[in-house]
């Protein structure tokens, strides 16, 4: 598998040089020269498999020959040492071997260490990183833009590897307090991941970033690496779950379609997601639901795309308003809009409809949805509202509702309870820096920090 930047099909490298590169010599977005594409029969063996050998089974067709299989089997069963459930707001598992009835499962990829889907990539991409690094001896300085989730899935997935300083750039205020704790208290004193507290919003930290890279100077003096989904090494893993998970509902309910609603900001996950379609998981529709910040969903209704600045709401994850991964969902549908609306249906909600259909669900059920998975179901039951379709749907649960446990509990009128990791870090003493959204106060604090 060779990769190719996505504004010059001829500027190509191997999945280990694009992923320590982070971004392509031309600046653009690495992109896979051809997705592989499994017949029904070699997906029926991946679905059979659990999560984290199917995992290692796909990552061979997208690595290069650094990766041997034994290596990437042993990479991701330390990567994935945990649950990977589909459940109903009852409690119901789907289990393609036994009898179940419903057809709205929450697709829980929250189950890792730092409590969000983003422990998924992050972990593969702290693995196979240091698997290249050990082999050449390169040392890495990780610049990773976060809004709330995947600062800290980095953060841990990078804690105490050899060669390599995490630096989180956050937007001060944008992220929950419990996020926020969790971001902080990662690295310790000496240790090498650094919290960074920006005055400004996600979108200023994502062009800080964006910035830095194309600071040809900065990017030699310091060895950058991206560890947010502009890194092809992010995106990758995140399609191996859309595979394993439409593969066990295809199992359970082999007569109806499967439809996916994914909460969306920067919208690495959809990549991730409409990947595994190419590469035939048996999906037949996205949902793709955003909160306010709605320039995919305006874009899908009129064709025209308008980033522009973002608004804070209550699912502040997805509060970007120029999301990163755009131009891969334009190239890999080669900018045909007819085929990206044939994949993929959007729709928005305000903050008063995401805390009514939390409440909501919780009063009848008990199940306490986070807001970006709340907007995502939202997004199910108008899609269902419109469309008389007998299908299996999965909403993308994003995060554990306890790291937005001060909103919640303002919602539900109930304490959220933390799980111990949560509240191990509420106890810690934060460690970070604030800092103006600019390069030079940025590079200056990298050198200081690396000595
Ligand atoms: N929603 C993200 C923002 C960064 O996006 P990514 O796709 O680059 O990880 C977060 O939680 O930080």
């Amino acid at each position: 598998m060779k990769y190719h930047s996505h504004l010059d099909t001829q500027v190509t490298a191997e999945f280990g040089d694009a992923l320590l590169a982070s971004l392509a010599p031309d600046g653009g977005l690495w992109m896979p020269d051809k997705i592989p594409h499994f017949t029904p029969d070699k997906m029926a063996v991946l679905g059979a498999m659990d999560f984290a050998d199917c995992a290692a089974k796909l990552a061979t067709y997208f690595t290069d020959n650094r990766f041997d299989e034994t290596t990437l089997k042993a990479l991701c069963a330390d990567a994935y040492n945990f649950d990977v459930p589909m459940v109903t707001f009852v409690g119901q598992r789907l289990d393609p071997a036994m009898p179940v009835q419903a057809d709205e499962f929450v697709l829980e990829l929250f189950h890792g260490p730092t409590l969000a889907f983003k422990d998924f990539a992050a972990r593969f991409m702290g693995r196979a990183a240091s698997h290249l690094m050990k082999k050449s001896g390169e040392r890495r300085t990780i610049l990773v833009a976060t809004s709330g989730d995947t600062g800290g899935a980095i953060g841990d997935a990078f804690l105490g590897q050899d060669g390599v300083e995490v630096f989180i750039l956050f937007p001060k205020g944008g992220v929950s307090t419990v996020q926020e704790r969790q971001l902080c208290t990662i690295g310790k004193v000496g240790s090498n991941v650094h919290a960074i507290s920006i005055d400004g919003t996600f979108d200023d930290c994502q062009a800080l970033v964006k910035a830095a890279f194309a600071d040809q100077a900065m990017t030699k003096r310091f060895d950058l690496m991206s560890a947010n989904s502009i890194n092809v090494g992010r995106v990758v893993p995140q399609s191996f779950y859309y595979v394993w998970a439409s593969l066990q509902a295809k199992a359970a309910y082999p007569k109806r379609k499967l439809v996916m609603s994914i909460p969306s900001g920067n919208l690495g996950n959809l990549t991730g997601g409409l990947m595994a379609r190419a590469m035939g998981a048996p999906i037949d529709r996205f949902i793709v639901a955003n909160n306010a910040n709605d320039p995919f969903v305006d874009y899908l209704v009129d064709g025209e795309y308008r980033p522009r600045p973002s608004v804070p709401t209550l699912s502040n994850a997805m509060d970007i308003g120029r999301p990163n991964n755009f131009p891969r969902i334009l190239s890999l549908f080669g900018d045909d809009i007819d085929a990206i609306r044939s994949a993929c249906w959007g729709v928005s909600f305000d903050d008063d409809a995401t805390a009514r259909h939390i409440r909501r669900v919780y009063q009848d059920t008990g199940y306490l949805l986070c807001p970006h998975t709340a907007v995502g179901h939202m997004g199910i039951l108008t899609f269902r509202e419109r469309h008389d379709i007998d299908a299996t749907f999965l909403t993308v649960g994003t995060a554990h509702p306890a790291k937005f446990a001060d909103s919640l509990e303002g919602i539900i009128h109930k304490d959220v309870p933390l799980p111990p990791s949560l509240a191990a870090a509420m106890t810690r003493k934060p460690r970070v820096t604030t800092l103006l959204p600019t390069l030079e106060a940025l590079s200056d604090y990298i050198a200081s920090e690396l000595g």
